[in-house]
Formats: C-alpha cells, sequence, structure tokens
C-alpha cells in the first residue's frame, strides 16, 4: 500500500508527533521506574531527537489556513497541535465570545496537586486575545490581570470563557475565566489589548 503524501498528511503526521510527545511529557514527569530505566530512555531520547534535528525550521509553524478555510497557528504555545507544550486548546468562536474546555495535566503542577498560575495565565491570556481578534481588535496583550480566586485542580474537566468588552482606538478590552463545569469560577482575568502600529492598515477600520 503506498501512503498518500501531501501537505496535510505530513501536518497530521507532525501533529501526531506533537501528540505522542505531549504523551511522553505526561509519562516523565510522572515516572517512578528505576535509575538503570531513566538513563535507558534518556539515551534514546536523545538519538530521537538528533533524527529530528536532521531538517529544522527556525521557528513554529506559522498561522495558515486550513482546508476547512479556518485560520489556524498549528505552532502556537496554546492552540498549535503541532507544538508539543501546547494543551492544546480547542477554541471554539460565538460572535464575540471564545469558550474552550480543558483539563489540565498533572505536567502543570504549580502548588501541591494545582494548576501552576502561569499556565491559567497563559489559557487566559490567549482566550482573551481571541475574543478581542473576533471583535476585529487583534493586538498584543498590554496587560493582563488575573484575580486567583480558587485551587484550579487538574484531571477534572474545566470551562474557559472570554468575551470581548469594548475597544477605543488601538486598544480593546476583554474578560474572561476558567470556572467548574457548574460555572464556580476558579481564575478570573481582564485584558488589555494594543494594535501595534506596525498593524495599522492591515485590519479593517485601521
Ligand atoms: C487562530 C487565531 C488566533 C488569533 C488570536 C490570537 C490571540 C493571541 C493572544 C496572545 C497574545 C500575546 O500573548 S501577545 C505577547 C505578549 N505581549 C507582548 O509581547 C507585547 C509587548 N509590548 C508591545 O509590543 C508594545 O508595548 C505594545 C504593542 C503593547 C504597545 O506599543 P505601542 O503600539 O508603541 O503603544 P503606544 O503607542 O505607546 O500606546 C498606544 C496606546 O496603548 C496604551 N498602552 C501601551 N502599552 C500598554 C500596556 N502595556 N497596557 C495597557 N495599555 C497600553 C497607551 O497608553 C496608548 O493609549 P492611548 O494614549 O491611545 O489612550
Amino acid at each position: 500500500m503506498t501512503m498518500e503524501l501531501t501537505p496535510e498528511s505530513r501536518l497530521a503526521a507532525h501533529c501526531e508527533l506533537a501528540q505522542q510527545t505531549r504523551d511522553l511529557m505526561d509519562a516523565v514527569a510522572l515516572t517512578e521506574v528505576k535509575e538503570d530505566e531513566l538513563l535507558a530512555v534518556t539515551a534514546e531520547l536523545a538519538a530521537l531527537t538528533e533524527r529530528l534535528r536532521a531538517a529544522s525550521r527556525a521557528t513554529p509553524l506559522p498561522f495558515d489556513i486550513s482546508p476547512d478555510g479556518n485560520l489556524r497557528h498549528l505552532g502556537n504555545a496554546v492552540i498549535g497541535g503541532a507544538n508539543p507544550m501546547a494543551l492544546p486548546l480547542v477554541v471554539e468562536m460565538d460572535g464575540l465570545t471564545a469558550r474552550a474546555e480543558v483539563t489540565f495535566r498533572p505536567l502543570h503542577e504549580g502548588p501541591p496537586n494545582g494548576v501552576h498560575g502561569g499556565i491559567s495565565a497563559m489559557v487566559l491570556d490567549h482566550l482573551l486575545g481571541q475574543a478581542a481578534a473576533a471583535a476585529g481588535f487583534p493586538g498584543m496583550t498590554g496587560t493582563l490581570t488575573l484575580r486567583y480566586l480558587r485551587p484550579v485542580p487538574y484531571g477534572t474537566p474545566l470551562v474557559a470563557t472570554a468575551e470581548h468588552t469594548r475597544a477605543e482606538g488601538r486598544k480593546s478590552w476583554a474578560d474572561g475565566r476558567i470556572a467548574l463545569p457548574d460555572g464556580t469560577p476558579l481564575v478570573e482575568a481582564s485584558g488589555v489589548f494594543v494594535m501595534p502600529t506596525a498593524w495599522l492598515g492591515r485590519h479593517p477600520g485601521t
């Protein structure tokens, strides 16, 4: 049997590699195998790393348009399927609102048995930014304010939401939160997004 080789099938293979790498990272964070096994696995991984470095890019995969016509960013640290650091978050847009279901993993531990506050901030930064962009005000995060209300658990399905609230010139504002499925908020965020001067003229209304 001949495998069909297309740019999309290669990207799919890259995403599978990233997912396998996530599984590996989870296993590394939790392993209890003996030292000789740790050393053996480390040596195998070093060899695999060299195989991947045989042909390398300077930067992760950029924005592109997927076959279904949507903008995607496979190299992104939060949503990028080809980036092993990404959860990856799958964001649903509904008008000016962004929503994503998220289950953090032990790998994301900050305080004992809880998610690191910086990981929560990263997710909310992205979600607020995506809500602002959906409203027609894409920008760089200028200020992000977090209120950590309750510890964020891992291994539990949670819901992250954000909405664009207003805009003024190059600045736009968005609010968001990570909550339990029953709506109990765990972390709340407010952000100011500023469209850099260099982006002016590239977006409608600028
Ligand atoms: C798949 C699809 C996904 C698509 C959606 C993707 C979503 C991605 C979301 C993740 C986004 C990120 O992580 S971005 C990465 C983290 N952020 C950064 O690296 C930003 C680094 N900082 C910068 O590049 C710059 O400082 C900027 C762009 C923020 C501002 O520079 P500037 O453009 O020269 O700003 P400047 O002229 O001085 O000011 C313009 C106006 O903004 C205000 N302003 C300036 N800086 C700030 C600030 N930090 N916080 C608040 N407000 C500020 C000023 O008071 C002024 O208001 P007034 O006088 O007009 O009233």
